[in-house]
């Protein structure tokens, strides 16, 4: 499988965000998608996972047969994306009805991630750094190969962040791909890796420090 981003380019809310953004992926490899706040790095993980449509360039998905970029893909937000009054086990039982290609049962998923003893607490219950490690073992309930993931260590302590590490490298010695965007080192071995640095336009006074939404284009 391959992924292969050529001269991508986004714009929101009518602002020119970044251009010129190209990098292959290919099966068991992963991209560290860095850069200052505001630059662009979720917005690029929000294109790949086909939630906004690029301005420019092109997104290629290739070798996965009938199997769209949609269908290959789990995308981990900033937001964990989980019901907050079922349970940890209901919310990943869910899941992995509704995505299909189901793997790990949902306590063994939990397992992964130590959290098998809340697996019947409702999620509104759980710490952050708790849901942040429900929300991640979301990827190990159905199978798919691209994992998309927005700061994936934001709340883990460091035990939960080396078992992530372990999680992800697991990932990709059975073939799948990673793109992940981080502020800290995520440790991975060989990672490729992106900064992505906003347009600046001296007409317009867009910066990569101060150019926040709402500031005049
Ligand atoms: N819905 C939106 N409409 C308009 N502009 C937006 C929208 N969402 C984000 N932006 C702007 O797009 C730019 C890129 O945002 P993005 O969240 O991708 O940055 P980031 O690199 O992930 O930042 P951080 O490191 O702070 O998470 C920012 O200037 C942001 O204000």
């Amino acid at each position: 499988m391959r992924l292969s981003v050529n001269d991508l380019a986004c714009e929101r809310g009518e602002r020119r965000i970044f251009q010129g953004v190209s990098f292959v992926l290919e099966s068991g490899e992963a991209l560290v998608i860095t850069g200052r706040n505001g630059a662009g790095k979720s917005t690029l993980l929000d294109l790949l996972a086909g939630r906004l449509t690029p301005a420019g360039g092109k997104i290629l998905w290739e070798g996965a047969g009938e199997r769209t970029l949609a269908e290959c893909l789990h995308y981990v937000g900033h937001r964990d994306a989980l019901k907050s009054a079922l349970t940890a086990e209901e919310n990943l039982t869910f899941a992995r009805d509704f995505l299909g290609h189901p793997a790990m049962k949902p306590g063994e998923a939990l397992d992964a991630v130590g959290l098998a003893h809340a697996a019947r607490l409702p999620v509104a219950y759980l710490s952050a750094g708790q849901r942040r490690r429900v929300a991640l073992a979301r990827l190990l309930v159905a199978e798919r190969p691209l994992w998309l993931l927005d700061e994936p260590t934001s709340a883990l302590d460091t035990a939960s962040q080396e078992t992530l590490r372990l999680l992800l490298e697991k990932h990709r010695e059975a073939g799948g791909m990673i793109a992940a965007t981080t502020h800290s080192p995520l440790f991975l071995r060989d990672a490729k890796e992106i900064r992505i640095e906003r347009v600046i336009r001296s007409s317009a006074r867009v910066d990569a420090e101060h150019g926040e939404a709402g500031e005049a284009p």
